[in-house]
């Protein structure tokens, strides 16, 4: 008897050929290719105007694709399945209080599942599991405006995870916080078991962070592969006005 071949999973994402133009007509994207494998952890650096945001604004259907293609484990981002992949594609703003407005952190996380149906136990459990594996079980019913904005990314990132997302992007996470917080969220997204795209300017927390980093400058990916071999890359760096900390040694920081 034959057997059947290994099931394949599909990347948890890829981007082929995108190009848009925004309505004004101004050109954004000039055919970007991505994949990214599940569980990967990559960074998406690059200079302002690079075209980052416009890239996230596709992965869940935000904006769609003037040319090229966007598929999110194995399912495009079109039409009938944008609700599916919204399901999918956990976005974590820069500013989470785009993203909490509920009056308890409980109601917050609940409140996307909820939309989905889930209901009792099954919701509880799930804001449970959320808030735990971002260290803010304890919190449950404290109204987000009294948190710290450290406290209130962890929440934001919970809220996303609640609905279980097959890749989640962050945008600048590390962007106003202090070094304990930094730290903190480090260790939170380090220890998910979820594709991780990380938009970020802060060069050492894309090492710390991801082991593969993508740059995208003018509109399409320039270079893409290891995070300490892209930023050890003086030409390539100056090319695109990445710049590191004063001080800081790439090949300092351990793998
Ligand atoms: N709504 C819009 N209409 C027209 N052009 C836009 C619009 N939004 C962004 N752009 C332009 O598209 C290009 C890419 O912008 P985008 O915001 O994607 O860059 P980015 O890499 O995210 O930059 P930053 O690091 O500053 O956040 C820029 O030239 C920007 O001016």
């Amino acid at each position: 008897m034959s057997e059947s071949p290994p099931a394949t999973t599909p990347p948890s994402l890829v981007v082929r050929g995108l190009a848009y133009a925004y309505p004004d007509g101004h050109q954004a994207l000039f055919g970007v290719d991505l994949t990214i494998a599940r569980g990967e952890r990559v960074a998406l650096l690059g200079p302002n105007g690079a075209g980052k945001t416009t890239l996230v604004l596709h992965l869940n259907g935000i904006l769609t694709a003037g040319a090229g293609t966007v598929e999110v484990a194995g399912l495009p981002v079109a039409g009938e399945h944008l609700r599916e992949i919204r399901r999918r594609v956990g976005i974590v703003f820069q500013d989470p209080d785009d993203q909490l407005f509920m009056p308890t952190v409980r109601e917050d996380v609940a409140f996307g599942p909820a939309n989905l149906g889930l209901r009792g136990a099954a919701l509880e459990e799930r804001v449970r599991y959320a808030l735990d594996r971002v260290g803010m079980a304890d919190f449950a019913d404290r109204p987000p405006h009294h948190l710290s904005y450290g406290q209130r990314r962890r929440v934001a990132v919970a809220t996303v995870l609640a609905m279980e997302p097959e890749i989640l992007v962050l945008d600048e996470p590390s962007s106003n916080l202090d070094p304990a917080s930094r730290r903190e969220l480090a260790d939170v997204l380090r220890s998910l078991d979820v594709t991780v795209l990380m938009v970020t300017h802060d060069l050492p927390y894309a090492l710390e962070l991801c082991p593969r980093s993508a740059v995208l400058a003018g509109g399409v990916v320039v270079a893409d592969g290891d995070t300490r071999d892209l930023l050890l890359n003086r030409d390539l760096m100056a090319a695109h006005r990445l710049e590191l900390p004063y001080g800081f040694d790439p090949s300092s920081v351990p793998a």
